[in-house]
């Protein structure tokens, strides 16, 4: 059992969606993932929740294309982030109160639009690698990219537009998500990886992009200084020579060994990359912290060691020898 822990749980996009986009179906699939989560509520555990939006900041920017550009002109990619931000935040929010309700803990929920600092200059700006929004066939793409936006084949999945997805620097209302989390509120933050902010003299300014919600986790979990960081994605654990016939389930795993499968080009750049690199940054960086990667249905088995368990060297020989 989980206890005495801060923990950020960072939810991939099968934890809030189906293949069905209509608000009903994706209620319905963050009803099923609050029931699971629960399981880390109390214990004395401290629980920040953030999770994904690329499906829904694509489908979003294509109902804004859709309007009457004159009398309804599209709002930019930033606003459509935070739109995407609140909209899975408040059916989170909805869902995980009635559910605590219904299992009579007494604790509130709350979702924090929350900005995430990106440096103007960052090389992402240039070479956008996002993919977001639906997945479309060569002939679809032929059409969309008259707009002037880049699409790339997804993982063998079919094409997907794709926008700038710069590095966080700072979670700008991190200030409040600890104060939230001190007194016992579970804190949905950093949705949709947060929106993308530079500083300007008055303070802060939109920018067009969508931060990668795995490194937004990660910047959040460092800077509350979390115990556990959890991505939860659609796998139990990460494989090296995944979907070949050679290939191995990673359990216990250090950051050494991780460092050197990524050089071997052993994670796709667009899906379990940015997860194994922010597990290994998460963990460096930390004092004593450990990164899970698995899936939803493995929570109530992580005090068992199970999915991904990403620490560091040292610690890893010390519960080796
Ligand atoms: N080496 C690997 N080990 C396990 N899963 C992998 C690996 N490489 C790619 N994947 C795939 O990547 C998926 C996770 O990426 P993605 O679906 O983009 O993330 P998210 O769950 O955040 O939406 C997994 O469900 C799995 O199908
Ligand atoms: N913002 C973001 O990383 O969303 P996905 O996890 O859905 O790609």
């Amino acid at each position: 059992m989980l206890e005495n822990k801060k923990i950020i749980v960072a939810l991939g996009g099968n934890a809030i969606l189906s293949d069905d986009p209509t608000a009903q179906a994706q209620i319905e699939a963050i009803r099923n993932t609050c029931e699971k989560l629960v399981q880390l509520v109390g214990h004395n555990n401290q629980l920040i929740i953030s999770h994904g939006n690329g499906p829904q900041v694509g489908n979003l920017l294509l109902q804004q294309q859709l309007a009457d550009s004159e009398k309804n002109p599209a709002l930019p990619l930033d606003t459509c982030v935070a739109m995407t931000e609140g909209s899975i935040g408040y059916w989170m929010q909805n869902e995980m109160s009635s559910i605590l309700k219904k299992q009579e803990i007494n604790k509130s929920v709350v979702s924090l639009i929350t900005r995430v600092e990106v440096d103007q200059n960052d090389p992402a700006f240039t070479h956008p690698t996002k993919p977001i929004g639906p997945f479309l066939t060569e002939i679809e793409v032929a059409e969309a990219s008259q707009d002037g936006a880049k699409y790339i084949e997804d993982s063998g999945r079919g094409y997907r537009k794709v926008v700038p997805s710069p590095k966080p620097v700072g979670i700008v209302e991190v200030d409040t998500v600890k104060q939230l989390v001190e007194n016992d509120v579970i804190t949905i933050s950093c949705g949709g990886g947060g929106i993308p902010v530079i500083k300007s003299d008055n303070g802060y300014t939109g920018i067009e992009a969508v931060i990668d919600k795995d490194f937004a986790s990660k910047k959040l979990a460092e800077q509350v200084e979390a115990d556990l960081f959890i991505i939860l994605t659609a796998v139990d654990n990460v494989y090296i020579n995944f979907n070949k016939p050679n290939q191995k389930k990673l359990e216990e795993v250090s950051i050494d060994e991780l460092k050197q499968y990524i050089e071997e080009g052993q994670f796709e750049p667009g899906s379990m990359l940015p997860k194994i690199q922010a597990a290994v940054e998460f963990v460096e960086s930390s004092n004593n912290g450990t990164a899970i990667i698995t899936s939803l249905d493995n929570l109530g088995n992580l005090h068992e060691g199970a999915g991904t368990v990403v620490k560091k060297n040292d610690s890893l020989k010390v519960s080796n020898s």
